[in-house]
Formats: structure tokens, sequence, C-alpha cells
């Protein structure tokens, strides 16, 4: 049994390997330039054609055995509650090889629309310039309007594309759903069957009961797995690096561009050498993007506990505050009240340290906190060099706290972001290396993959 989930587990690796280099070269299909004389132009167009086959088709093998996976899963546990296959391990597992099957089509619809629009443009311009050459008697007016209807054609196709690519992900978000409930359902029912024979008489109550509560059951069910759940991805683009002037607009942006959580940076000049804001722009934002988007808001301040009601006030969700700031102030009294008065005040609680700080300074608190935030730069400013040693905190921190989120920030990138994921971070904050990067989407469905794919191991 464990061979076989072994097996499909491999396969899916391996699926998954080829998956992503075939995508690294399709990727590269999408630098071509704009000019209609480009003389690859057909041999480009071949080379999509085949990899848009060869990877649709990898897609498909994928998500067929992440679906043998599920009906593995499914078909073990009604061998009963202690099958191997009903420990939120397995559980786990199945749900990250989705995620990672869900980020690659993503990934592969969106360069495929984008490069399907390049090579578009680049044989419309070769065709117009062929116009052109062939039919001077055409007027200016006459060529104009013919470029300007197929640049309307080719925005209509675009947008259809792109359409069809939402409907695509929103199909396999279903299809997702409908797999956790199938398996859940399977456990469910499986327990019922073991209570109806020990008493038989209670058979037909129940069978009514369970008609008429199948529904809340799925529901109930989707609920339980989603809880029992351990880790995520969880990418925090900083808003220090946005343009300020334009801030619920750069928030707006990144929320768009898929960021999970909104990573705000408190300074008070006091704690570090640069000044930003304090709760009435967290409550401006919060009026301005609605109750639904998370504020991890990060106190890099003297006096955390001054600043948690006016925080929790002004509508932040997580706050972050310096174990040094508050053990110069207070000592360990200090850290646990700052603790409690962020919990009553409903949002969650992180503690932080800064890179010259050790570790154990904050492991007596592990236990009653949210997330560690491990700084990899001195705190204060953005766009300063990721320090990779920091990662030895990070690994110490996951051996030993499985389910504790634990985030990075400072200096993180595309470039190091399978460092700090082996590691063991599950939370990226990401300045420069997501606002200032062309196709921030693309920057953060592969943050997501990495720490995904470090998940699963
Ligand atoms: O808190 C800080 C710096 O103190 C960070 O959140 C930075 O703002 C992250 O920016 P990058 O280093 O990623 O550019």
């Amino acid at each position: 049994m464990a061979e076989v989930w072994e097996d499909l587990r491999k396969r899916a690796r391996s699926l998954e390997n080829t998956i992503e280099a075939k995508l690294a070269s399709f990727n590269k299909l999408n630098t071509g330039n704009n000019q209609g004389t480009n003389p690859g132009l057909s041999s480009r167009q071949s080379l999509f054609e085949r990899l848009d086959s060869e990877i649709n088709t990898l897609i498909t093998e994928l998500s067929s055995i992440n679906d043998e996976m599920a009906d593995h899963i499914a078909h073990h546990s009604t061998l009963g509650p202690s099958s191997w296959t009903s420990t939120p391990a397995v559980q786990h597992t199945l749900r990250r090889h989705r995620d990672i099957l869900r980020d690659y089509t993503v990934e592969f619809n969106r360069a495929r629309s984008n490069i399907r629009s390049q090579l578009d443009r680049e044989n419309l311009f070769s065709t117009s310039s062929s116009f052109r050459d062939k039919d001077e008697s055409l007027g200016l007016n006459n060529r104009t309007k013919i470029s300007d209807y197929a640049l309307k054609e080719h925005e209509h196709i675009s947008s259809t594309d792109r359409l069809l690519d939402e409907q695509l992900g929103m199909a396999s978000a279903t299809k997702e759903n409908l797999a956790r409930q199938k398996i859940s359902m399977g456990g469910i029912s499986v327990r019922m069957q073991q209570i109806a024979r020990k008493y038989p008489m209670l058979n037909s109550v129940m069978q009514k009961i369970q008609t008429r509560k199948r529904r809340d059951t799925i529901i109930l069910a989707g609920v339980i797995s989603s809880s029992m759940s351990a880790l995520r991805p969880i990418i925090c683009p900083s808003i220090l690096n946005a343009d300020l002037a334009m801030l619920g607009k750069e928030c707006e942006k990144m929320l768009a561009y898929g960021a999970d959580w909104l990573h705000l940076d408190v300074m008070d000049g006091h704690f570090v050498p640069n000044l930003t804001f304090g709760p009435p722009l967290v409550e401006s934002l919060r009026k301005q993007l609605g109750p639904k988007p998370f504020f991890d808001v990060h106190l890099m301040v003297s006096d955390p506990l001054f600043w948690v009601k006016p925080m929790a006030s002004a509508g932040a969700s997580s706050f972050t505050f310096h174990w040094e700031a508050a053990y110069e102030k207070g000592g360990d009294g200090e850290v646990k009240e700052i603790l409690k008065s962020i919990k009553e005040n409903g949002m969650r609680a992180g503690i932080s340290i800064k890179p010259k700080t050790p570790l154990e300074k904050i492991l007596p608190y592990c236990e009653q906190i949210d997330m560690a935030l491990i700084m990899t730069v001195e705190p204060g400013f953005g766009g300063q060099k990721f320090m990779e040693d920091m990662m030895e905190k990070v690994r110490h921190l996951r051996k030993n706290y499985k389910n504790m989120d634990i985030q990075v920030d400072g200096g993180v990138t595309v470039d190091n972001i399978d460092v700090c994921a082996t590691a063991g971070a599950n939370v990226v904050v990401s300045g420069t290396g997501i606002i200032k990067a062309a196709d921030p989407t693309a920057i953060i469905e592969k943050m997501r993959l990495s720490i995904n794919k470090a998940l699963l191991n």
C-alpha cells in the first residue's frame, strides 16, 4: 500500500521536475523582438506549438497522478481511522502536490497567453508590412484603418484568452475542492458505518440524518480538512518600497498580483534610524481596501506595548514586535504583557529579532506566538543585501516548531527564495524583489512554488 503511494509520489515529483524545465524553455520564447521581419518567427512559432502541446500533456498526466493519489487515500481510509492514509501528513502531501499543479497550470496559462500575444503581434507587423509593399494604391487612411482593425482584433483575441485562463483556473480550483471533499467523506462514512454496525436499531435513523445532513457534512468536512492544514506559503510584499504617494493603489495592485498579506513596516526613528507611518495610515488603508486584506504590521518601535491598541483599532491583522525593544523596556514581563495584549485585541502575535540577536532569546515565547520573524537585514531600510547566515536560525526554529509560521524579511528575492524555503521559512517578506519586478505576479508565483516544494519534503 505504502509502496504504491511512494511510487505515485515519485512519479508526481519527476513530472513536476520535467514540467518546470519545459516551462523554463517556454518562458524564454517570450523574449523575442517586436519587429515584423524577425527571421526566427516561424521557428519560434513551431517551438511554441511543440512545447505548448508537450506541457499540456504533462500537466494532464500530473493531474491524473494527483487524482490517483486522492483515490488511493480515499480507498485506504475505508480501512478505518487508524489507516496510515488518514494521517494529516499524507493529506498534507497531497495538498502540496495539488498546489504545485495549480501553480504550474497558472504559470503555463499566463506564459502561453503572453507568448501567443507576442507572436500574434509579430505576425501582425509582418502582415501589415507586406500589405504596404503589395498595395501601394491604398491611401494612408486606409492603411491606418487596416492596422487599427487588426490591432482591435488582436486585443479581442487576447482578452478572450485571458477569460479562458481565468475559467480554467476556477475549474481546477473546483476540481481540487471536490477531491478534498471526497477524501474527507470517505473517512466520515467509515466511521458512520462502524457506529451503524454497533447499534443496528439506530441504523435507519442514522440513514435519515445522513441524507438530510449530507450537504452540511460536506461543508464541515471541508472546514475540518482545511483547519488540519499545517503550513502554507504566505507571500507578503513590503509596501515600504512602493510609491508611497499612491499607497492605496499600490496595495490594490499587489493584491491583484497575488500577494497573500500586505507587510506594513512601522518605524519610529528611535528603534531604527528611519521614520515611516503609524495607525492613521493603517486606518486609511483599511478604509480603502476593505476588511478582507491581511495587514501584517511589523513594529520597529521602542515601545511596542503602547501601539498594540491603536494598531488593533486601525485594522491591523497581525502585530509583530521586536524582542530587543520589549526586553529593553521591561524584561521578560514586558514581552509577556505585549503578547497578552495582542491576543486580547484580537490580532495574531509575532516576535522578531535583529540579525545580531541570538535565537535563544525568543525561544521561551515560541509556544505563545503565531509567527517568528527572522530579520535577514539590519531593520530600517529596503533594498539591502540578504544575510544568508540567518538561515541557521530558521532551520533551528523549523526543526523544533513544525507548525509555526516562520517569516523572513530583508533582501529576499527569487534568487534566494529556495535558500529561505529549504531552511523552513514559509512566510516571505519581499520589498524590492516584488515591487520593483517587471512581472510581480510571476515572482509571487515562483516564491509560492518554491515554498510549496520545500513544504512537501
Ligand atoms: O523591514 C524591512 C526593513 O527594515 C523590510 O520589510 C524591507 O522593507 C524589505 O525590503 P527589501 O529588503 O525586500 O527590499
